[in-house]
Protein backbone atom coordinates (compact mmCIF):
# COMPACT_ATOMS: atom_id res chain seq x y z
CA UNK A 1 0.00 0.00 0.00
CA UNK A 2 1.53 3.73 -1.32
CA UNK A 3 -1.23 5.27 0.85
CA UNK A 4 -4.47 5.25 2.51
CA UNK A 5 -7.04 8.13 3.25
CA UNK A 6 -10.43 7.34 5.55
CA UNK A 7 -12.50 10.14 7.06
CA UNK A 8 -10.20 12.73 5.69
CA UNK A 9 -11.45 16.31 5.72
CA UNK A 10 -8.94 19.52 5.80
CA UNK A 11 -10.07 22.80 6.92
CA UNK A 12 -8.04 26.39 5.64
CA UNK A 13 -8.10 29.25 7.28
CA UNK A 14 -11.40 30.85 8.31
CA UNK A 15 -12.58 27.51 9.02
CA UNK A 16 -13.04 26.79 5.28
CA UNK A 17 -13.40 23.08 4.26
CA UNK A 18 -11.26 22.26 1.81
CA UNK A 19 -11.97 18.36 1.85
CA UNK A 20 -14.77 16.32 3.40
CA UNK A 21 -14.57 13.03 4.02
CA UNK A 22 -12.21 11.46 1.66
CA UNK A 23 -12.18 7.87 1.21
CA UNK A 24 -8.90 6.92 -1.03
CA UNK A 25 -5.91 4.71 -1.25
CA UNK A 26 -3.33 3.51 -3.95
CA UNK A 27 -1.10 0.31 -4.11
CA UNK A 28 2.48 1.33 -4.56
CA UNK A 29 2.93 1.98 -8.24
CA UNK A 30 0.40 3.57 -9.24
CA UNK A 31 -0.26 6.47 -11.52
CA UNK A 32 -3.07 8.46 -10.55
CA UNK A 33 -4.51 11.55 -11.99
CA UNK A 34 -6.62 14.16 -10.05
CA UNK A 35 -9.23 16.15 -12.01
CA UNK A 36 -11.63 18.73 -11.14
CA UNK A 37 -12.90 21.97 -11.23
CA UNK A 38 -10.92 24.91 -10.15
CA UNK A 39 -11.18 24.96 -6.23
CA UNK A 40 -12.47 21.44 -6.07
CA UNK A 41 -9.52 20.57 -3.61
CA UNK A 42 -7.16 18.59 -5.87
CA UNK A 43 -3.87 20.78 -4.10
CA UNK A 44 -5.56 20.37 -0.74
CA UNK A 45 -5.57 16.78 -1.25
CA UNK A 46 -1.92 16.88 -2.83
CA UNK A 47 -0.45 18.58 0.23
CA UNK A 48 -2.42 15.94 2.54
CA UNK A 49 -0.59 13.18 0.80
CA UNK A 50 2.54 15.52 1.35
CA UNK A 51 2.01 15.71 5.15
CA UNK A 52 1.67 19.50 5.04
CA UNK A 53 -0.55 19.22 7.70
CA UNK A 54 0.71 16.55 9.98
CA UNK A 55 0.97 18.29 12.74
CA UNK A 56 -2.06 20.23 12.74
CA UNK A 57 -5.41 18.02 13.88
CA UNK A 58 -7.13 21.49 14.14
CA UNK A 59 -6.90 21.44 10.39
CA UNK A 60 -7.14 17.88 9.66
CA UNK A 61 -9.25 15.15 10.56
CA UNK A 62 -9.10 11.41 9.49
CA UNK A 63 -6.52 8.57 9.35
CA UNK A 64 -3.96 8.77 7.01
CA UNK A 65 -1.15 6.37 5.92
CA UNK A 66 1.31 7.62 3.65
CA UNK A 67 4.36 4.77 2.74
CA UNK A 68 3.46 2.38 5.71
CA UNK A 69 3.32 5.40 8.28
CA UNK A 70 0.43 6.69 10.61
CA UNK A 71 0.89 10.50 9.77
CA UNK A 72 -0.72 11.24 13.67
CA UNK A 73 1.92 8.91 15.29
CA UNK A 74 5.10 10.57 13.68
CA UNK A 75 7.90 12.04 15.37
CA UNK A 76 9.37 15.16 13.88
CA UNK A 77 12.40 12.71 12.94
CA UNK A 78 10.07 9.73 11.62
CA UNK A 79 8.36 12.46 9.96
CA UNK A 80 11.94 14.31 7.92
CA UNK A 81 12.33 11.06 6.94
CA UNK A 82 9.23 10.14 5.48
CA UNK A 83 9.12 13.42 3.65
CA UNK A 84 12.58 12.45 2.12
CA UNK A 85 10.90 9.70 0.39
CA UNK A 86 7.86 11.85 -0.98
CA UNK A 87 9.07 14.26 -4.39
CA UNK A 88 6.73 17.51 -4.38
CA UNK A 89 6.80 19.39 -8.12
CA UNK A 90 4.98 22.23 -7.90
CA UNK A 91 3.20 24.56 -10.79
CA UNK A 92 5.50 27.53 -9.76
CA UNK A 93 8.09 25.51 -8.41
CA UNK A 94 9.50 27.68 -5.21
CA UNK A 95 13.69 27.66 -6.51
CA UNK A 96 15.25 30.21 -4.92
CA UNK A 97 15.84 33.53 -7.50
CA UNK A 98 19.73 33.25 -6.78
CA UNK A 99 20.24 29.63 -6.76
CA UNK A 100 22.15 27.70 -9.60
CA UNK A 101 19.95 25.22 -11.11
CA UNK A 102 22.68 22.79 -10.11
CA UNK A 103 22.28 22.91 -7.18
CA UNK A 104 18.46 22.95 -7.00
CA UNK A 105 18.44 20.18 -8.70
CA UNK A 106 20.70 18.33 -6.55
CA UNK A 107 18.65 19.22 -3.20
CA UNK A 108 16.05 16.85 -4.28
CA UNK A 109 18.71 14.44 -2.44
CA UNK A 110 19.29 16.66 0.52
CA UNK A 111 16.84 14.52 2.78
CA UNK A 112 18.68 11.46 2.12
CA UNK A 113 22.46 12.95 2.20
CA UNK A 114 24.29 12.95 5.79
CA UNK A 115 23.96 16.86 7.58
CA UNK A 116 27.98 17.48 6.18
CA UNK A 117 27.11 16.24 2.25
CA UNK A 118 23.76 18.72 2.31
CA UNK A 119 25.25 21.72 3.47
CA UNK A 120 28.88 21.17 1.46
CA UNK A 121 26.41 20.48 -1.50
CA UNK A 122 24.72 23.99 -0.87
CA UNK A 123 28.40 25.15 -1.12
CA UNK A 124 29.80 23.46 -3.69
CA UNK A 125 27.53 21.04 -5.79
CA UNK A 126 28.22 17.52 -5.01
CA UNK A 127 26.98 15.43 -8.05
CA UNK A 128 27.24 17.75 -11.29
CA UNK A 129 26.77 14.30 -13.34
CA UNK A 130 23.89 13.41 -11.38
CA UNK A 131 21.92 17.07 -12.00
CA UNK A 132 23.02 17.43 -15.39
CA UNK A 133 21.56 13.78 -16.25
CA UNK A 134 18.43 14.56 -14.63
CA UNK A 135 18.07 18.18 -16.71
CA UNK A 136 19.42 16.03 -19.97
CA UNK A 137 15.65 14.13 -19.54
CA UNK A 138 14.11 17.28 -19.50
CA UNK A 139 16.10 18.72 -21.99
CA UNK A 140 17.46 21.62 -19.84
CA UNK A 141 20.60 20.06 -20.03
CA UNK A 142 22.26 23.65 -21.08
CA UNK A 143 20.89 25.65 -18.34
CA UNK A 144 22.67 23.52 -15.93
CA UNK A 145 24.89 26.62 -14.30
CA UNK A 146 22.14 29.42 -15.03
CA UNK A 147 20.35 31.08 -12.10
CA UNK A 148 17.15 30.41 -11.14
CA UNK A 149 15.75 33.54 -11.89
CA UNK A 150 16.98 33.31 -15.42
CA UNK A 151 14.71 30.72 -16.83
CA UNK A 152 11.28 31.20 -17.75
CA UNK A 153 8.27 29.75 -16.38
CA UNK A 154 7.93 26.92 -18.53
CA UNK A 155 12.10 26.12 -17.69
CA UNK A 156 11.51 26.69 -14.21
CA UNK A 157 9.16 23.91 -14.34
CA UNK A 158 10.67 21.44 -16.24
CA UNK A 159 13.84 22.22 -13.86
CA UNK A 160 11.77 21.41 -10.80
CA UNK A 161 10.48 18.21 -12.58
CA UNK A 162 14.29 17.30 -12.89
CA UNK A 163 14.98 17.71 -8.87
CA UNK A 164 12.29 15.24 -8.58
CA UNK A 165 13.40 12.59 -11.07
CA UNK A 166 17.25 13.16 -9.41
CA UNK A 167 15.19 12.36 -6.06
CA UNK A 168 13.70 9.13 -7.35
CA UNK A 169 11.13 9.49 -4.42
CA UNK A 170 8.89 6.44 -3.66
CA UNK A 171 5.88 8.76 -3.96
CA UNK A 172 5.84 11.55 -6.30
CA UNK A 173 3.09 14.23 -5.77
CA UNK A 174 2.77 16.92 -8.94
CA UNK A 175 0.20 19.62 -8.64
CA UNK A 176 -0.62 21.01 -12.50
CA UNK A 177 3.03 20.32 -13.37
CA UNK A 178 2.90 21.07 -16.82
CA UNK A 179 0.76 23.89 -16.58
CA UNK A 180 3.31 26.22 -18.46
CA UNK A 181 4.19 23.81 -21.37
CA UNK A 182 3.63 24.12 -24.54
CA UNK A 183 1.44 20.65 -26.07
CA UNK A 184 3.71 18.73 -27.26
CA UNK A 185 6.11 19.23 -24.43
CA UNK A 186 3.66 19.09 -22.44
CA UNK A 187 2.60 15.57 -23.14
CA UNK A 188 5.98 14.74 -23.28
CA UNK A 189 7.05 15.71 -19.62
CA UNK A 190 3.75 13.30 -18.55
CA UNK A 191 5.01 10.60 -20.05
CA UNK A 192 8.31 10.97 -18.73
CA UNK A 193 7.06 11.32 -15.03
CA UNK A 194 4.17 8.37 -15.74
CA UNK A 195 7.51 6.14 -17.37
CA UNK A 196 9.79 7.18 -14.60
CA UNK A 197 7.83 5.86 -11.89
CA UNK A 198 6.63 2.87 -13.58
CA UNK A 199 10.13 2.32 -14.13
CA UNK A 200 11.03 2.49 -10.74
CA UNK A 201 7.73 1.08 -9.08
CA UNK A 202 6.82 4.26 -8.03
CA UNK A 203 3.38 5.73 -7.22
CA UNK A 204 2.43 9.16 -9.12
CA UNK A 205 -0.55 11.32 -8.17
CA UNK A 206 -0.72 14.25 -10.21
CA UNK A 207 -3.73 16.92 -10.27
CA UNK A 208 -4.27 17.99 -14.15
CA UNK A 209 -6.23 20.56 -15.70
CA UNK A 210 -5.45 18.75 -19.03
CA UNK A 211 -8.67 16.14 -19.32
CA UNK A 212 -7.23 14.65 -22.22
CA UNK A 213 -3.90 14.56 -20.82
CA UNK A 214 -5.03 12.78 -17.74
CA UNK A 215 -7.46 10.56 -19.21
CA UNK A 216 -4.32 9.73 -21.92
CA UNK A 217 -1.67 9.07 -19.97
CA UNK A 218 -3.20 7.72 -16.47
CA UNK A 219 -4.24 4.61 -15.63
CA UNK A 220 -6.95 5.88 -12.83
CA UNK A 221 -8.57 8.90 -12.44
CA UNK A 222 -10.23 10.59 -9.76
CA UNK A 223 -12.90 13.25 -10.39
CA UNK A 224 -12.65 15.85 -6.98
CA UNK A 225 -15.98 18.07 -6.55
CA UNK A 226 -16.32 20.81 -3.54
CA UNK A 227 -14.26 18.85 -1.55
CA UNK A 228 -15.36 15.55 -2.37
CA UNK A 229 -14.23 12.50 -4.00
CA UNK A 230 -16.74 12.58 -6.89
CA UNK A 231 -15.55 9.27 -8.91
CA UNK A 232 -12.48 6.83 -8.61
CA UNK A 233 -12.14 5.02 -12.13
CA UNK A 234 -10.33 3.07 -14.45
CA UNK A 235 -9.26 6.06 -17.48
CA UNK A 236 -11.19 3.85 -20.14
CA UNK A 237 -14.52 3.57 -17.56
CA UNK A 238 -15.20 7.53 -17.21
CA UNK A 239 -17.80 9.06 -19.83
CA UNK A 240 -18.17 12.12 -21.28
CA UNK A 241 -21.02 12.26 -19.21
CA UNK A 242 -18.86 12.03 -15.96
CA UNK A 243 -17.09 14.61 -16.90
CA UNK A 244 -19.48 17.34 -17.84
CA UNK A 245 -20.88 16.71 -14.09
CA UNK A 246 -17.55 17.38 -12.98
CA UNK A 247 -17.05 20.62 -14.41
CA UNK A 248 -20.72 21.61 -14.32
CA UNK A 249 -21.42 21.13 -10.84
CA UNK A 250 -19.13 23.96 -9.74
CA UNK A 251 -20.97 26.41 -12.68
CA UNK A 252 -17.69 25.63 -14.27
CA UNK A 253 -17.40 23.54 -18.09
CA UNK A 254 -15.44 20.95 -18.86
CA UNK A 255 -12.75 22.54 -20.53
CA UNK A 256 -14.00 21.89 -24.36
CA UNK A 257 -10.56 23.33 -26.23
CA UNK A 258 -8.25 21.62 -24.16
CA UNK A 259 -4.30 22.62 -23.99
CA UNK A 260 -4.06 20.07 -26.63
CA UNK A 261 -6.61 21.81 -28.86
CA UNK A 262 -9.21 20.12 -31.25
CA UNK A 263 -7.97 16.49 -31.55
CA UNK A 264 -8.46 14.37 -28.02
CA UNK A 265 -5.66 12.42 -27.19
CA UNK A 266 -5.72 9.17 -28.20
CA UNK A 267 -6.65 7.43 -24.69
CA UNK A 268 -3.39 5.20 -24.41
CA UNK A 269 -1.78 8.07 -25.64
CA UNK A 270 1.26 7.08 -22.80
CA UNK A 271 0.76 3.49 -22.40
N1 LIG B 1 -4.61 28.98 2.10
C1 LIG B 1 -5.95 28.89 2.02
N2 LIG B 1 -6.75 29.57 2.87
C2 LIG B 1 -8.10 29.48 2.81
N3 LIG B 1 -8.74 28.70 1.90
C3 LIG B 1 -8.00 28.01 1.03
C4 LIG B 1 -6.57 28.05 1.03
N4 LIG B 1 -6.11 27.25 0.05
C5 LIG B 1 -7.19 26.73 -0.55
N5 LIG B 1 -8.33 27.18 0.02
C6 LIG B 1 -9.70 26.82 -0.35
O1 LIG B 1 -9.79 25.40 -0.33
C7 LIG B 1 -10.58 24.94 -1.42
C8 LIG B 1 -9.78 23.95 -2.24
O2 LIG B 1 -8.68 24.64 -2.84
P1 LIG B 1 -7.57 23.88 -3.69
O3 LIG B 1 -6.45 24.83 -3.93
O4 LIG B 1 -7.27 22.61 -3.02
O5 LIG B 1 -8.36 23.58 -5.05
P2 LIG B 1 -7.83 23.09 -6.47
O6 LIG B 1 -8.77 22.05 -6.94
O7 LIG B 1 -6.41 22.72 -6.37
O8 LIG B 1 -8.00 24.41 -7.35
P3 LIG B 1 -7.18 24.90 -8.64
O9 LIG B 1 -7.49 23.92 -9.73
O10 LIG B 1 -7.77 26.26 -8.91
O11 LIG B 1 -5.73 24.95 -8.26
C9 LIG B 1 -11.01 26.17 -2.20
O12 LIG B 1 -12.31 26.52 -1.79
C10 LIG B 1 -10.03 27.23 -1.76
O13 LIG B 1 -10.63 28.51 -1.80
Amino acid sequence: MSFALDGVGLTHGQGSTALADIRLAAAQGESIALIGPSGAGKTSLLSVLGTAWAAQPQRLRGSVQVLGNDLQALNAHALRGLRARIGTVHQAPPLPARQRVVTSVLAGRLGQWPAWKALASLAYPMDIPGARAALARVELEGKLFARCDQLSGGQLQRAGIARVLYQQPALVLADEPVSALDPALALATIRLLVDDARARDATLVASLHAVDLALGCFARIVGIQAGRIAFDLPADQVSETQLQALYAGEGQQLPALLPLAATPLPMNACR
